[in-house]
Formats: C-alpha cells, sequence, structure tokens
C-alpha cells in the first residue's frame, strides 16, 4: 500500500460543553495542524499516489470551510461535539466526497487524517474507501 501526506493548518474557536472538558467547556481557540494521507494499493500511469498540488487543493477547500470559524455556530457540528477526533472524522469524510469525482481519487483505497492540536497531542480518523 502506497500513502501520500500533504498537511496544511486551520484555525479554529469552539467550545466543549461537557464537564469531562474541564476548562475546555468555556470558548477557546485552536491552530489545527492537518495530516491528510491518501492510501492506494497500486499507483497510476504517472507512478503517484495523487499528484501533490490537486491533493492540497482538495484540503485547501475542505479546511476552507473550518478556517477562521466558530464552530458552536457551525451548521455541520450543530447539537455535536468538535473533538479532535471528531474534525478528523468529519475532514476526511469531506475530502473523500469532494476527491471522488477526480480520475485519481476513484482509485484510492483509504484516507487517514491526523489532526495535531499541540506538538504532544493528536488524534487519527482511517477511512476505509472499499468497505
Ligand atoms: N480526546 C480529546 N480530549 C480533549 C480534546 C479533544 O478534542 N479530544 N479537546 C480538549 C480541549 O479542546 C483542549 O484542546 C485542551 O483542553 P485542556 O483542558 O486545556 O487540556 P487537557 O485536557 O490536555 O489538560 P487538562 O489537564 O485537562 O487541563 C480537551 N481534551
Amino acid at each position: 500500500m502506497f500513502s501520500l501526506t500533504v498537511r496544511r493548518h486551520f484555525m479554529i474557536a469552539h467550545s466543549l460543553p461537557r464537564e469531562a472538558f474541564g476548562p475546555a467547556q468555556g470558548l477557546h481557540g485552536a491552530t489545527f495542524v492537518a495530516e491528510v494521507a491518501f492510501r492506494r494499493r497500486a499507483l497510476n500511469d504517472n507512478a503517484i499516489v495523487l499528484d501533490i498540488g490537486a491533493a492540497g487543493t482538495v484540503i485547501e477547500e475542505v479546511l476552507d470551510g473550518l478556517n477562521y470559524k466558530n464552530l458552536d455556530e457551525h451548521p455541520d457540528f450543530e447539537g455535536k461535539l468538535s473533538t479532535t477526533e471528531a474534525l478528523a472524522q468529519y475532514i476526511a469524510q469531506a475530502v473523500a466526497e469532494k476527491i471522488s469525482d477526480d480520475d485519481d481519487g476513484r482509485h484510492l483505497d483509504g484516507i487517514d487524517v491526523t489532526l495535531r492540536e499541540n506538538p504532544d497531542a493528536w488524534a487519527t480518523f482511517s477511512l476505509d474507501l472499499n468497505a
């Protein structure tokens, strides 16, 4: 299995209104680093998983919908907790949807999104595109 990973960052504000989150129940900001890995069993005719520029464009399009937003007011997170884990899943699914029309995108076997909320803590969601 091959994988190509492209990284971008984005900034959000949110709150996690459950006692389990302690001080993070209040509104706070975060700058996330998103590493999106595109997985493919066999390379294409150009011996790549996917063009790096094309991958970056898709990721940026998805992150544009989150960047500088207060997720407490974002319609896609209404009634949901915007944890690092949940955001990783959201990004993976949104990237998969955007790339599904692309020729290389149709041949992907999976997408893994690793979301780093700081250098010591991160979460990963793995989307199996063959399931
Ligand atoms: N599994 C997760 N745990 C936490 C998340 C998360 O997204 N997934 N998010 C937060 C907060 O949003 C914030 O990023 C950190 O909050 P904070 O309370 O300051 O940090 P810690 O939990 O690391 O440390 P404490 O010792 O509880 O202060 C929190 N958890």
